[in-house]
């Protein structure tokens, strides 16, 4: 039996009227790594945002985590966001509050109530991301590193099937695009299934993983080089 947590068959992705990317048949089992790559305006932003119900899928099948993306109702959003766990290059989180109050005003938001649930969850989270110890400081204490690792613990909360990766290394220098990418691995080793779009060919290179690629308004599995 497939175990795919994300399985897109003949589908097109629109920007409005626009077409972006055309028969579009690719599936992810779950604990995959995949990375999505593919030159700036290819369309990478734009099949992220189709997985996660930002852009509706117009044309063809598609499913995720359960939710059949051409029937999608404005209302399965959030409950489809939930087994999804996102992650922005920007890592859009709210800084007037602190680490701690950043997840938990996740977990409110998302239904949880017990107080000693919510605070285990979150030591939990932030322990697999290595930022424990600064869960009282605000985003803007933080280096883009650790803001983002924060974000990754943010997307763990609700023990999502998929985590969306949207360029998350973007904004982050080398060696600490590598330290991200080691927390990815980390999590995606203790079984979360991770699809990551990018840019940076160094951490193909060094972490090799199945590989989409988006060019000519397709998207095609590509075989990595090893040299
Ligand atoms: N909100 C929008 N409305 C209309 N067209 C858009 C919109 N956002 C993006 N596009 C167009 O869709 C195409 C794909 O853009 P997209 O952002 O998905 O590419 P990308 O591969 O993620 O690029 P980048 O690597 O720069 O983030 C581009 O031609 C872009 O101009």
């Amino acid at each position: 039996m497939s175990e795919a947590v994300l399985e897109l068959k003949n589908a097109s992705i629109f920007q409005r009227e626009s077409l972006i990317l055309s028969d579009v048949s690719v599936s992810i089992d779950k604990g995959e790594f995949v990375y999505l790559i593919g030159k700036t305006g290819t369309g990478k932003s734009s099949f992220m945002k189709t997985l996660y119900g930002d852009l509706p899928l117009k044309k063809g099948e598609g499913h995720i985590v359960g939710y059949d993306l051409p029937t999608l109702k404005e209302k399965d959003i959030p409950f489809l966001r939930r087994k999804l766990g996102v992650v922005f290059q920007d890592f859009k989180l709210l800084n007037d509050r602190t680490v701690s109050d950043n997840l938990h005003f996740v977990l409110t938001a998302t239904g949880w109530t017990d107080k000693a649930e919510m605070k285990s969850k979150i030591d939990d989270v932030l322990d697999k991301v290595d930022m424990k110890t600064k869960a009282f400081k605000y985003p803007y204490q933080l280096s883009g590193g650790e803001q983002q690792r924060v974000a990754i613990a943010r997307a763990l909360l609700n023990d999502p099937e998929l985590i969306l990766a949207d360029e998350p290394t973007g904004n982050l220098d080398p060696q600490t695009s590598v330290e991200v990418m080691q927390v990815l691995q980390e999590i995606n080793k203790n079984g979360n299934t991770i699809l990551m779009a990018t840019h940076d060919y160094a951490l193909l290179l060094k972490y090799p993983s199945k590989t989409l690629k988006c060019d000519e308004n397709q998207i095609f599995e590509v075989v990595q080089k090893t040299v």
